[in-house]
Order: C-alpha cells, then sequence, then structure tokens
C-alpha cells in the first residue's frame, strides 16, 4: 500500500443533520449515506439531499458520498442531478468491472469508488483488477447476511501485502482501539468507520469518533 504522512478518514452511516455537520467540523474528509434499502442506516431521497446539501453550504470541501449496491441507470441520474448531490459513488454490490468503467465515462465529474467484500485472501487480487475501473478501491469484509456495516475486520496479514496503484480505503470494524495495530502494519489511504462508533444502526456516538480521530493522529505522528 501507499505510504503517506497522515490517513483521510470518512466516516459512514450518517442519518442525521446535527450529526453530519459535527462529524464535518472535526475535520474528516468524507461523510457516507447509505442508499442500500435493506440496510439499517438507509436514509431516503428528500433526507439525503438536504443532508448533502447542508454539507455542501457548511463544509464544501467534505466529500458526500452516496454508498449504493447495484443501482439502476433511472436512480443514478436521478441522485445526481438536482440539489444536494454527492460528491463521490461508493458501489458496494456486485457491479462489475464494465459497469464501473461506464459509469465513469458517463459521470466524469464524480469520483467512483468500489467497495470489494473481502471473504478470503485471494480476493484482494480481484479487488486490484477493479483499480483501472474505480477512482478509489475500498476494502471491507464479506458477511452472508448485509452488504455493509458489520463491524467484522479484515485479516491484518491479509492487508499487509497489497500494493494498490489508486487510493485504497480500509473499512470494517474500524475504531480507536484497532488503530494502533493497524497503522502499525498497514498504510492504506484512508478508513472508513461506522458500526463500531454507532449508540444504535445510524446514530453516531460524537465521543467515539473524537477517539478514533485522536488515535489516528496519534499514531501517523508518530
Ligand atoms: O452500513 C451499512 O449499513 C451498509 C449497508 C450496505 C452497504 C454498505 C454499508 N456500509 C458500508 O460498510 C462499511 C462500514 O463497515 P463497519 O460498520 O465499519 O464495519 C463502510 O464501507 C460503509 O460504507
Amino acid at each position: 500500500m501507499r505510504h503517506q504522512p497522515t490517513v483521510a478518514v470518512k466516516i459512514c452511516g450518517i442519518t442525521k443533520i446535527n450529526q453530519a455537520l459535527e462529524i464535518a467540523s472535526l475535520g474528516v474528509n468524507a461523510i457516507g449515506i447509505v442508499g442500500v434499502k435493506a440496510s439499517q442506516r438507509y436514509i431516503p431521497n428528500k433526507q439525503r439531499r438536504e443532508l448533502f446539501r447542508a454539507l455542501e453550504e457548511n463544509y464544501p470541501k467534505t466529500e458526500r458520498v452516496w454508498v449504493v449496491a447495484d443501482p439502476s441507470e433511472k436512480e443514478i441520474s436521478e441522485v445526481l442531478s438536482g440539489d444536494g448531490r454527492p460528491s463521490i459513488i461508493q458501489l458496494h454490490g456486485k457491479e462489475s468491472m464494465e459497469v464501473c468503467r461506464q459509469l465513469k465515462n458517463k459521470y466524469p465529474f464524480f469520483q467512483w469508488w468500489k467497495a470489494l467484500r473481502i471473504r478470503q485472501q485471494e480476493d484482494l487480487l480481484i479487488a486490484q483488477k477493479y483499480q483501472d475501473h474505480a477512482d478509489s478501491i475500498l476494502l471491507d469484509t464479506w458477511s452472508s447476511k448485509v452488504l455493509g456495516g458489520t463491524g467484522d475486520r479484515l485479516p491484518l496479514e491479509w492487508l499487509t501485502k497489497i500494493n494498490y496503484q489508486k487510493p485504497c480505503w480500509i473499512a470494517g470494524g474500524v475504531s480507536a482501539e484497532w488503530i494502533p495495530e493497524l497503522l502499525s502494519k498497514v498504510q492504506p489511504f484512508g478508513l472508513d468507520a461506522s458500526s463500531k462508533l454507532e449508540d444504535s444502526p445510524g446514530i453516531k456516538d460524537i465521543k467515539k469518533v473524537k477517539s478514533l480521530l485522536q488515535a489516528i493522529k496519534g499514531q501517523t505522528m508518530n
């Protein structure tokens, strides 16, 4: 993985405007909203637009990530037009490399991330191949029950060996306690955290968000 002096942070699964603004004020790089209807963190169109609009007005440098799985063409064209748009689309389903490539060609002014749910170490080679078709790669854990937001972590020994050219984000169970071990072994471009920072699905414990940011700062300044 690419070495860098610090690590970008995305906090995902936000459902409330006040939490989005408070977390953005802490200096995170990206805020994610889940657009997968089966998720406990799903928020519908109107709320998503309001939340992204508030973020864009108050924290224009904070990336606004829309997390979706196998979205239809109609859904994409609706979400990417009008007010309260995302700046990044995180494809968290079974999108093929060809679909990723076509979406980037059609909507080049948005960033397209491909999330890969890693079930076994060999899956990291598949993730590597997606690099040519996405702006960033996000590695998450695989679960038979849900598409994301599991709180489960990838084995670090799998991650130490990867060396991607594109920005690589690690997701799955990211929290303050894991940071010393994680960042001593792996230098990802970014970390994506959600369920381990929650009081309940979709509601973040701001103290846990602050602890995560402190832990990252402490580790990257050493
Ligand atoms: O968070 C969800 O509910 C979710 C649902 C469907 C697809 C993706 C989802 N979240 C993504 O999962 C990881 C966070 O995992 P964790 O909770 O920290 O273990 C992150 O990439 C979210 O964008």
